[in-house]
């Protein structure tokens, strides 16, 4: 039967019908063919209006009723449901109203008398309301779907089989720049940009051809020209037999993004080549990307996964470490941090770098990642490493100068401060070093200082600072000393470390030096005073022999000052007359006769009386002005010799001392010439006494000197023999005459047998070298016989006479003349 039959939901039928009975009997009549019915009856306006708020399955009306035409009802149901068939079931109405009826939107007419038409015509309209139910469904779906292609923001197009355009959206049209009636009827071929081959478009043929969805991105070209990145799913359409009938394309313009993807590509592989190392990390910290170069520097491999490390794990120690975590504070504050820091480098090794920490914003101002630049600057480090080692080291000797010291200086002071503890400042200078340069040449001097200095630096600490002041001086700063003795201890174990000597070819050299130690507090509390006072404590030092020390004491530099005030009266003594020479008499041992004399100058101080020689020879060398006093004494010497001659000493000779400033003199040569001429003098007579020292200084020109005023007939004598470190083979090629043997070994000549056999020895040496041998400090017959019992040609001392002002020389001479005749 058919389907409303079937419905287990019996049919609802509304019936407009004015006869109760017309309604029952049509009721009934349906029921007879097994239809299960729900109806109601109406025959009025407002109660069609009514019972039309429920829903119906069909409306059965009658045509001609006595309060309602059938039209009306029609027209009321149709105003309420379109859709919903309607049948006329009435008497005979004529051909022209059933025709009326029909056209007012009826399904059907069927007239009462022929009801077996009912059922089928329900059945079939039933049928055909649900066909237009879902047609109208359909059209809506298609309206919906049609609206939101129209709208998407997506371009869409339609093809036919064939793949001809039948329908563009608005968006295709946008983005494309053609209107759908330019393009319909054309193929997407139109907007091919040339960048895809040939097996491309095969490709993508082939996945639709097959029925199934193509997805790529394709690089299309607009109406203008331009390319465009279209991100495209092109779908095939089929119909019921599964034939293809469409084609259906949508795309997304993705020409931005790729625009961006490229460019980061771009930047990626610049980031990756750049010879810096870069690193992202997000707000929280970790990282998020790091170059190729950072992965080298830090010795990951590719595969490590680098999302645990933090910015503090890319420096090397927790100084570094705590640099950082305030370097994040400021560029969390400002946006930018830069300075350097230390890499922790493959393999856990240190790499200076410079580093700049940048924090991104995103437009709400919050950070969204910080990003780090480092650069390698292991050779800039490097560099102002080498550069500052220069600055502050010595070339030769490569330790700390005397600029780095004053620095060195300050921290040590800070140290000793903080622990209550004293400085010592140890100023050094080698003994004799200007002689082993002259001996031995300046590469070995160069290389006794290396030696010296790396001996000498063995015996710190690394908290003190050995310094080279400067040619042979140095200076230390001892810290952790705690009193005198620690000082003590410290210089024993320099003087232990050079008992050794220092081996330079086949030489063994033992060096000794003189040491001026001032102290931190008590001798200041700035390195130029504790240096000036260790200075004039080295001077001391040096003043009382080789290889002394001595500690600066405010008597020293009351001393100094006190010198200071000497110097200055100096200057004025010889203007005022205030020197005198005096005379020690010569004894001849063979003959018993004077036969000479040793001028000694004195000093007439107005206030401070005689001041000794020792004290004012080395000032007047010191400040030069030993030569015009040299000068003075050589001529008053002279007028002595000369008035000594005329009183009938014959071959009688006076000696006086020559300093080493006076023997550098350059017009030396000059001075005694034209003297000698001045006063008259006989050469032979005039004795010059000079020191090994001058010989040692310079010994090329001391020789040439030495000859020049040997050939004017001088004789020369050499004083303090024994003490300097001249060797007779060496004096033997100078023009020499007299050697003076020093009064050190003849004081002790009786007691002392070691200093009995050197002067024993050295006149021995000097016959064999032609020297006259004169003795100096002969203060004991005893000393006197011992020297003459040793063929010692000449004495001079106490014994003899003490050296005498003129007038006393003269009673002398002539008193011993007159014992001769
Ligand atoms: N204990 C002791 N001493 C004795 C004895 N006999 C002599 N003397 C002292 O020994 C010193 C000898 O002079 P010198 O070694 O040339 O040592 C001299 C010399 O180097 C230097 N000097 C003195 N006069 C001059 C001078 O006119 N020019 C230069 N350049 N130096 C001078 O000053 C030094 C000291 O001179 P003076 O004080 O006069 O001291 C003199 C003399 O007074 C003795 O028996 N016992």
């Amino acid at each position: 039967m058919s389907n409303t039959q079937n419905h287990v939901t019996p049919l609802r039928i509304l019936l407009i019908e004015d006869m109760e009975d017309d309604a029952q009997l049509l009721i009934d009549h349906l029921q007879s063919e097994g239809l299960m019915l729900e109806w109601k009856r109406v025959d009025t306006e407002s109660d069609i209006n009514m019972r039309l708020q429920e829903s119906w399955d069909i409306i059965v009306s009658d045509f001609s009723m006595p309060s309602l035409i059938g039209t009306r009802a029609l027209e009321i149901v149709r105003q309420h449901d379109p859709d919903v068939p309607f049948i006329f079931v009435s008497g005979t109405i004529g051909e022209d109203t059933a025709v009326k009826a029909m056209k007012s939107g009826a399904q059907d007419y069927i007239m009462k008398e022929n009801l077996n038409r009912l059922l089928p015509a329900i059945e079939r309209e039933l049928r055909e309301a649900q066909a237009r139910r879902e047609r109208h469904q359909a059209e809506q779906i298609l309206r919906k779907l049609s609206l939101v292609v129209k709208q998407a923001t997506d371009s869409v197009f339609i093809t036919d089989s064939k793949g001809r355009i039948e329908y563009v959206n608005p968006a295709f049209e946008k983005l494309t720049g053609y209107a759908a009636n330019e393009i319909q009827g054309r193929t997407p071929a139109v907007l091919s940009s040339g960048r895809h081959d040939i097996v491309f478009f095969q490709k993508l043929w082939r996945i639709i051809n097959c029925g199934e969805i193509f997805k790529g991105i394709l690089i299309n070209r607009r109406k203008n020209g331009e390319l465009f990145h279209e991100e495209k799913v092109i779908t095939p359409l089929k119909d019921v037999q599964g034939h293809i009938t469409h084609f259906v394309s949508t795309g997304r313009d993705i020409t931005t993004r790729m625009q961006v993807e490229e460019a980061n590509a771009r930047l990626i592989s610049i980031l990756e080549a750049t010879p810096d190392l870069v690193a992202i990390f997000e707000q929280e910290g970790c990282l998020r990307y790091l170059n190729q170069t950072g992965r080298r520097l830090l010795g990951l491999n590719f595969e490590e996964d680098i999302s645990t490390y933090y910015m503090q794990d890319l420096v090397l120690n927790d100084a570094s470490q705590r640099h950082i975590s305030q370097a994040l504070l400021v560029v969390r504050e400002y946006g930018i941090w830069n300075g350097e820091t230390v890499l922790r480098g493959a393999g856990g090794k240190g790499l200076p770098v410079s580093q700049v920490i940048l924090a991104h914003r995103n437009t709400a101002g919050s950070i969204e990642y910080l990003s780090t630049i480092m650069r390698d600057i292991s050779d800039r480090k490097h560099f102002e490493a080498e550069l500052w080692h220069q600055a502050n080291h010595d070339r030769l000797t490569d330790l700390p100068n005397r600029f780095f010291l004053v620095d060195r200086f300050t921290s040590a002071l800070e140290y000793a401060k903080r622990q209550g503890e004293y400085v010592a400042l140890l100023f050094l200078d080698l003994d004799n070093f200007k002689r082993i340069n002259d001996n031995l040449g300046h590469a070995a001097g160069d290389f006794l200082l290396q030696q010296f200095a790396e001996r000498l630096k063995g015996c710190f600490r690394s908290n003190d600072t050995v310094a080279r002041h400067g040619g042979d001086e140095f200076t230390i700063v001892a810290t952790d000393i705690k009193n005198t003795e620690d000082v003590l201890r410290l210089l024993q174990k320099l003087h232990t470390a050079f008992e050794r000597p220092i081996v330079i070819g086949s030489q063994n050299i033992y060096v000794t030096f003189s040491v001026g130690i001032a102290l931190y507090p008590h001798d200041g509390d700035q390195i130029e005073d504790l240096l000036h006072h260790a200075d004039i404590a080295m001077y001391w030092a040096k003043s009382s022999g080789p290889n002394q020390y001595r500690f600066y004491a405010s008597e020293m530099n009351a001393r100094g000052h006190e010198l200071l005030k000497l110097e200055g009266d100096l200057r004025l003594a010889l203007k005022r007359e205030e020197f005198l020479l005096y005379y020690q008499p010569q004894l001849d041992l063979r003959s018993g006769r004077i036969i000479g004399i040793e001028g000694l100058i004195r000093w007439q101080h107005p206030l401070r009386g005689f001041v000794s020689p020792v004290n004012f020879i080395p000032l007047l060398e010191n400040s030069g002005m030993i030569i015009p006093v040299g000068e003075w004494v050589l001529r008053q010497a002279c007028k002595a010799h000369r008035i000594i001659r005329e009183a009938g000493f014959d071959n009688f000779r006076v000696s006086i001392n020559v300093s080493a400033v006076q023997f550098n003199d350059e017009y030396l040569y000059e001075k005694i010439n034209r003297t000698l001429q001045d006063e008259q003098m006989p050469q032979q007579a005039l004795e010059l006494e000079i020191t090994e020292n001058i010989l040692i200084k310079d010994p090329m020109s001391a020789a040439e000197t030495l000859r020049a005023i040997h050939a004017l007939g001088v004789r020369i004598a050499i004083d303090d023999f024994g003490t300097g470190y001249s060797s007779l083979a060496y004096l033997k090629r100078l023009p020499l005459n007299v050697l003076k043997i020093d009064q050190t070994f003849v004081r002790d000549l009786i007691n002392d047998q070691s200093d009995a056999a050197i002067a024993e020895a050295s006149i021995s040496l000097a016959h064999k070298l032609g020297l006259e041998v004169i003795a100096e400090g002969v203060e004991t017959v005893q000393q006197l016989e011992f020297l003459r019992t040793h063929d010692c040609d000449l004495v001079q001392g106490y014994y003899i006479s003490k050296p005498l002002p003129w007038h006393e020389l003269m009673k002398f001479l002539q008193t011993k003349l007159l014992q001769h005749e």
